[in-house]
C-alpha cells in the first residue's frame, strides 16, 4: 500500500490493465487502459475507442474520466495508466490532451502511474507531466 487509501497501486494497475482487453483500437492496434480512484472511493476505467475517422478517437484517459464524471464523481485521486505492447518498452504516459483533462480533476500532487503489460511502471505526479498548468483557478 503505498498511501492511506485502502485502493493500492496494484488494484489501480490491474484495473487499467484489464481495461485494456477493452479498448476499440483497429487503427493503430495500441491498446490503452486507463484506472481512477475518486474521491468516494470508486474505480472507473476507461479504454482507448478509435473512429474510421481517424481524429474522432478518444483516449482511454478520457474515457475514465467521463466514466467516473457521469458516476458522481468530481476528484481523481490516483490514476493508473496502461499501455502498450511487449514489442515496445517505451512506456505509455498520457498525451497532452489528456494531461490537461486529468488536470481538470486532480491536484498537482496526485499520482499517476504508468505501467506496461509486461510489469514495468513508473510514478509521476501531476505536476511532473504537466507543470505550471493552466486550471479552474485561472478564469476567477
Ligand atoms: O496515453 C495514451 C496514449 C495513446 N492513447 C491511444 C490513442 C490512440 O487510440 C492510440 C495510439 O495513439 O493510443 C491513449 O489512449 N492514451
Ligand atoms: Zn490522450
Amino acid at each position: 500500500m503505498s498511501d492511506h487509501n485502502p485502493i493500492s497501486d496494484s488494484t489501480l494497475i490491474t484495473a487499467a490493465i484489464d481495461a485494456m482487453t477493452r479498448a476499440y483500437a483497429p487503427y493503430s492496434n495500441f491498446a490503452v487502459g486507463a484506472a481512477l480512484l475518486d474521491e468516494n472511493g470508486q474505480i472507473h476505467c476507461g479504454a482507448n475507442v478509435e473512429n474510421a475517422a481517424y481524429p474522432n478517437g478518444i483516449c482511454a484517459e478520457t474515457s475514465a474520466i467521463a466514466m467516473m464524471v457521469n458516476a458522481g464523481g468530481t476528484q481523481i485521486k490516483r490514476i493508473a495508466v496502461a499501455g502498450g505492447t511487449d514489442a515496445v518498452d517505451i512506456l505509455c504516459t498520457p498525451c497532452g490532451g489528456c494531461r490537461q483533462r486529468i488536470r481538470e480533476f486532480a491536484a498537482p500532487d496526485t499520482v499517476i502511474i504508468i505501467a506496461s503489460p509486461v510489469g514495468e511502471q513508473q510514478r509521476f505526479t501531476l505536476a511532473d507531466l504537466l507543470p505550471h498548468s493552466f486550471g479552474p483557478a485561472n478564469l476567477n
